[in-house]
């Protein structure tokens, strides 16, 4: 295990979410000093966590400082929420927009929080990223300086402290550096950056293809099927996220190849265990009422599928997921169909216009 650093100042956090990832910031964010706070919708698990400094939800094998405070279930008050440094949501995106929009009159008026958003998913009415759903709710102003932290980090890892780096992003360079400090240690590593759209988009369908990759082993496919899947995946990511109006380049960084390598070949994936057991013939229904935590890929399929039809992007292997989910196709069969698809331009990238983008930026008042 690598040396415990205090780094900078020390702030008061705020951690909306209380399941794997809420909780598993929450000991990090507390372990560099800083004083934690946690909200949860359940008066139970926060009268549980306080009393024995455990999650009876989420890694139940981990001991968390007495330090950090669960609140809840009332949602925080605007005299809570005002003085605090910083907000934290780990919660999926689904819940977003829910929670922003209680959240927003305890801002009105007052000093705003460094926000971090580490949800990965698309909002499935809408289509949104959660950069939208911030302009929708708070406000373009806000939506400019919040930060994303996204990358190959699964919570059971990080309260091991296992060595981790992920990408840390904002369109405020500034916001995005103070993000990156906030969880600095030297065994969680930030890499800054400036393309919020690319990394919430590879986050999101990253997860896509992990399913792809579990269902995929679970069908009985082996090591050369899976690192041609991803391979192929990290092409159609880069290719719908190109078309979007993100960089290119944003996939080949750690919120993009290193999450999709990350979660494509490990079974502490969430979304690669959906896709297993869907290749081994359990019914999704199942699946997600006893998987017993989010995989935020099974919804983000279908806001990925609205958008891939939009743009006409080619995206074979995420249209295949949503045929096995969604259209109640044989996985065997669909993905016996993929494999019988005549290969195309290995490096092909489109040249699409990147429309979804511009009208966000354009939401947000800024030239694209
Ligand atoms: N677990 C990981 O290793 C990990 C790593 C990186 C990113 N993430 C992302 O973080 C997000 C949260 O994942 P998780 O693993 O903590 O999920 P989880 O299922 O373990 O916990 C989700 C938490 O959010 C709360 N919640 C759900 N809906 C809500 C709503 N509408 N309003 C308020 N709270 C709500 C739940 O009660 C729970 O406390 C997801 O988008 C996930 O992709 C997870
Ligand atoms: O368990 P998953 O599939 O939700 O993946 C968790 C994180 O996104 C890994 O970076």
């Amino acid at each position: 295990m690598l040396p415990h650093q205090n780094h900078g100042k020390k702030s008061k956090v705020l951690v909306f979410g209380a399941g794997n990832f809420g909780s598993c910031l929450a000991d990090h964010l507390e372990d560099s000093s800083h004083s934690v706070y946690m909200w949860s919708r359940s008066g139970d698990q926060v009268k549980y966590f306080n009393q024995y400094h455990r999650n009876p939800e989420a890694l139940q094998d981990h001991e968390f400082a007495e330090s950090i405070t669960a609140v809840g279930p009332e949602f925080p008050s605007a005299e809570m929420v005002q003085s605090m440094d910083v907000l934290l949501f780990a919660i999926p995106t689904e819940g977003v927009r829910e929670t922003l929009t209680a959240l927003k009159p305890t801002l009105d008026g007052g000093r705003i929080p460094l926000l971090i958003f580490v949800n990965k998913g698309i909002e499935i009415k809408t289509r949104a990223l959660t950069l939208e759903i911030i302009a929708d709710t708070c406000g373009p102003e806000i939506a400019k300086i919040a930060t994303f932290l996204s990358g190959p980090s699964f919570a059971k890892e990080i309260v091991k402290r296992q060595p981790t780096s992920v990408s840390v992003v904002s369109l405020s360079k500034e916001h995005a550096q103070q993000a990156s400090d906030l969880f600095h240690q030297p065994w969680f590593r930030c890499y800054t950056g400036d393309d919020p759209i690319g990394v919430e988009l590879a986050g999101a369908l990253k997860n896509v293809y992990a399913i792809a990759a579990g269902m995929a082993a679970g069908l009985g496919f082996e090591n050369n099927t899976r690192a041609m899947l991803i391979t192929r995946s990290l092409a159609e990511m880069t290719r719908v996220g190109t078309a979007y109006g993100a960089s290119p380049l944003t996939f080949l960084t750690l919120a993009g190849v290193g999450d999709l390598f990350l979660t494509c070949s490990s079974s502490t994936s969430r979304n690669y265990t959906v896709g297993y057991r869907l290749g081994k013939g359990e019914q999704l229904d199942h699946i997600i009422k006893t998987l017993g935590s989010v995989a935020e890929g099974v919804t983000t399929t279908k806001g990925m599928k609205a958008i891939v039809d939009e743009l006409g992007v080619a995206a074979p292997i995420a249209s295949g997921i949503y045929d096995v989910l969604y259209e109640g196709r044989d996985a065997e069969e669909r993905a016996n169909e993929l494999l019988s698809l005549p290969p195309m331009g290995e490096l092909d990238l489109s040249v699409e216009s990147g429309k979804p983008a511009k009208r966000l930026l354009e939401k947000l008042g800024l030239q694209s």
